[in-house]
């Protein structure tokens, strides 16, 4: 059997479905020539991440397919309902990255409140007075440690952000409209851990309270933080989505930075992807990054792995 994991996939997710008697194929096949390369060379898994999609025609067009796979966690670009109603099996990794986005939040965090982002871009090749003058522009930066930070949408991923933040000695609030609340276990290095109940409570709350807002929410057709969610912050605060594009206005935002209300702002996702707006990458309050949530080896050899035990126990069961 042949899978085609057009988005790429781990060495460790090659060796296990190799050693399940797959063909893996890593070639990557344009969009739309997809079909004809599945229906040409008996394609029988699809494995994608977020740069190819699964839409309707696709699906439509490859009647043999057995196994749309979605090497992460969001699966907005494949049409899940349609494809399960034609027999295809979808099938997703959702808690292999968590670890890596909420590491690639605090990255951004700590990024923002020492303006690293900036202080990178604007080191003087030679060391003159402009030197001392970006010392002088970056004196200002603030600790993590005892503010509050505030997770919107608290699933797998939330959670992960919270443990971080309570080892960090950050207050924790967090606002999900299916989660009333969650244990959440900081584990530590020698082996003791300890467990805070979070409470989820009214996104408005969460934004007038927190110093730092992050967004774990899935697509969704309604921005869950617009000028209004803005108008509620704190003065000085900052935001961070490495959730998907869209769920932030990047206009708010803007406006929002350019007068101050937000201290900064970081980007993984944006509203178009993969070619963010030109004022959203010319905006130096804003930290960007490419969509690199999940770009971990572990996550991606996690991602790997799980993928291949599915794919192993749909195709082949013992
Ligand atoms: O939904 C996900 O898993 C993340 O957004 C990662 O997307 P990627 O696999 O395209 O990096």
């Amino acid at each position: 059997m042949k899978v085609l994991a057009n988005d790429g996939i781990s060495q460790s997710g090659i060796d296990a479905l190799s050693a399940g008697g797959f063909e893996v194929i890593t070639t990557k096949v344009a969009q739309e020539q997809l079909a004809n390369y599945i229906n040409e060379n008996k394609i029988d898994v699809l494995l994608v991440r977020s740069a190819t999609t699964a839409r309707k025609e696709l699906i439509d067009a490859c009647p043999t397919l057995k196994i749309i796979g979605r090497g992460g966690v969001g699966m907005d670009n494949i049409d899940v309902d349609y494809a399960r109603e034609k027999g295809i099996h979808v099938i997703n990794t959702p808690a292999a990255s968590s670890a890596s986005v909420a590491e690639l939040v605090f990255a951004h965090l700590y990024g923002g409140v020492r303006f690293l982002y900036d202080a990178n871009r604007n080191m003087p090749l030679e060391g003159d007075s402009k030197f001392k003058d970006l010392k002088k522009a970056y004196a200002g930066g603030r600790e993590l440690r005892g503010k509050t930070i505030g997770i919107i949408g608290f699933g797998r991923i939330g959670q992960e952000v919270a443990k971080i933040a309570l080892g960090c000695g950050m207050r924790v609030m967090a606002s999900d409209m299916y989660v009333e609340e969650a244990n959440i276990t900081v584990d530590f290095y020698d082996g003791q851990s300890v467990s805070f109940l979070i409470k989820s409570e009214p996104v408005s709350e969460v934004l007038k309270q927190s110093d730092f807002i992050t967004l774990h929410v899935p697509a969704q057709k309604e921005y869950v933080i617009g000028k209004k969610e803005i108008e509620m912050m704190k003065k000085g605060a900052a935001i961070i989505n490495a959730a998907r594009g869209g769920v932030i206005d990047e206009d708010a935002l803007l406006e929002a930075l350019e007068n101050e209300k937000l201290s900064f702002a970081a980007l993984d996702t944006f509203e178009t992807e993969p070619k963010p707006a030109i004022k959203v990458l010319m905006n130096g309050r804003l930290s960007l990054s490419p969509h690199i949530g999940a770009a971990t080896r572990e996550a991606q050899d996690r991602i790997g792995t799980e993928l291949a035990t599915q794919i192993i126990s749909i195709l082949k069961p013992a």
